[in-house]
């Protein structure tokens, strides 16, 4: 659990920010210039925070009011950056060794075959850094930092230097580490698509200023919120199981909370879990179930709240068996006479969701 109060201000930038983390995955989310490296730095003691304090399972290892300041080293806070700063003197084996430590109160760690296995690293153990691929040496700096064994985990932007195919593959082994051993992470990103896949939990950042704090789901469905999680590309993320493959068309079948759900293809199991993008755009809604149309995804549901958005656009909140936001113009809700309550239909574009 982390939980912290950072005030600091540079010439033209003011921060502050109070926010809480609980275990597994959180996510601070912002544009650039937003402040959340400097919350990093903060947390890791790079930057020494004007005023506030940071305490992390409970333990205080920031705190100006006791002018408490403990050292980097000793507040078991690992770190993996965009670029991955391993030691290219060092072979693989020797960057993990070299940042391997216990946890002081004994509890239990991570082990070295483990993270190796997991992070796929065993087939480069031997290697020096600058002879691996740049998705291989974000896996060493993911392994290094998680066998120094911290009691939090941040991440700042550590997908951004990769294509796509790379960031793919590591979004995978993240996905892996949380099913497997769900360490704390703070993850530092300005992409909501790796958030919504990644993240149990959302902190939203703009200004200097923590705009709303909570879980992902229910904090990307706060319409009040859309400024600051994803503006034009902002919407839901659902949870769903794979029900079946078809082969003939390449589309998938999933079951949701709602009924069934049709994608493109994937490559996701059978009876395994999903999640799924939904942006606000890509919802369209008819008040009766329309039936030459090439919609395949329609669920009935009710509004439950509108909020009057920029630009003309108006933005709903439905229930469809799971919450789900929409985006339309202020033209159709009005000739659609919408109210909170009123029954309709939610239509999704299969093209339009991705897994
Ligand atoms: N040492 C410093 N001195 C003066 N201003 C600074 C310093 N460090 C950061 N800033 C300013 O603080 C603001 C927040 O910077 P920060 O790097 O935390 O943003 P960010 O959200 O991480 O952005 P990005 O996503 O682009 O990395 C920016 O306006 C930046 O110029």
């Amino acid at each position: 659990m982390l939980d912290v109060h950072l005030k600091k201000q540079f010439d033209s930038f003011n921060l502050d920010a109070t926010f809480s983390a609980g275990p597994g995955i959180t996510a601070l989310f912002g544009p650039s210039g937003a402040g959340k490296s400097t919350i990093g730095k903060m947390l890791g003691g790079m930057l020494a925070p004007s005023e506030g304090h940071i305490a992390i399972d409970g333990h205080m290892v920031f705190d100006s009011s006791s002018r408490l300041n403990t050292a980097a080293y000793k507040r078991e806070i690992g770190f993996v950056f965009q670029e991955h700063r391993l030691f290219p003197h060092y072979t693989v084996r020797g960057n993990l060794k070299y940042g391997s430590r216990r946890r002081r109160d004994g509890t239990p760690t991570f082990k070295f075959d483990e993270i190796v296995s997991l992070l796929d690293l065993r087939q480069v153990l031997d290697r020096r850094p600058n002879t691996l691929s740049g998705g291989e040496q974000q896996r060493v700096a993911v392994a290094r930092a998680l066998l120094s064994n911290p009691r939090i985990l941040v991440m700042d932007e550590p997908l951004s230097s990769l294509d796509d195919a790379r960031k793919n593959e590591i979004l995978q082994l993240l996905e892996t580490l949380k099913r497997e051993l769900n360490p704390t992470i703070l993850y530092i990103s300005h992409s909501i698509s790796e958030i919504s896949r990644l993240a149990d939990s959302l902190v939203l950042i703009d200004k200097g200023e923590i705009k709303g704090f909570g879980p992902l789901e229910e904090t990307l469905n706060r319409l009040d919120l859309f400024p600051f999680s994803g503006g034009y590309d902002a919407g839901s993320v659902v949870t769903a199981t794979v029900a079946r493959h078809d082969t003939t068309y390449q589309m998938s079948e999933l079951e949701t909370a709602g009924g069934r759900l049709f994608i493109p293809g994937c490559k996701t199991a059978v009876g395994a879990k999903l999640r799924l993008r939904i942006r606000a755009r890509d919802v369209a809604i008819s008040m009766s179930e329309p039936s030459d149309i090439s919609i395949l995804n329609r669920f009935k549901g009710t509004l439950s709240d509108h909020r009057s958005g920029a630009d003309g656009m108006e933005e709903l909140l439905l229930d469809v068996g799971f919450p789900l936001t929409a985006r339309i113009t202020r033209q159709s809700y009005e000739q659609l006479n919408l109210t909170v309550g009123c029954s309709l239909w939610a239509l999704v574009k299969s093209v339009t969701i991705s897994a």
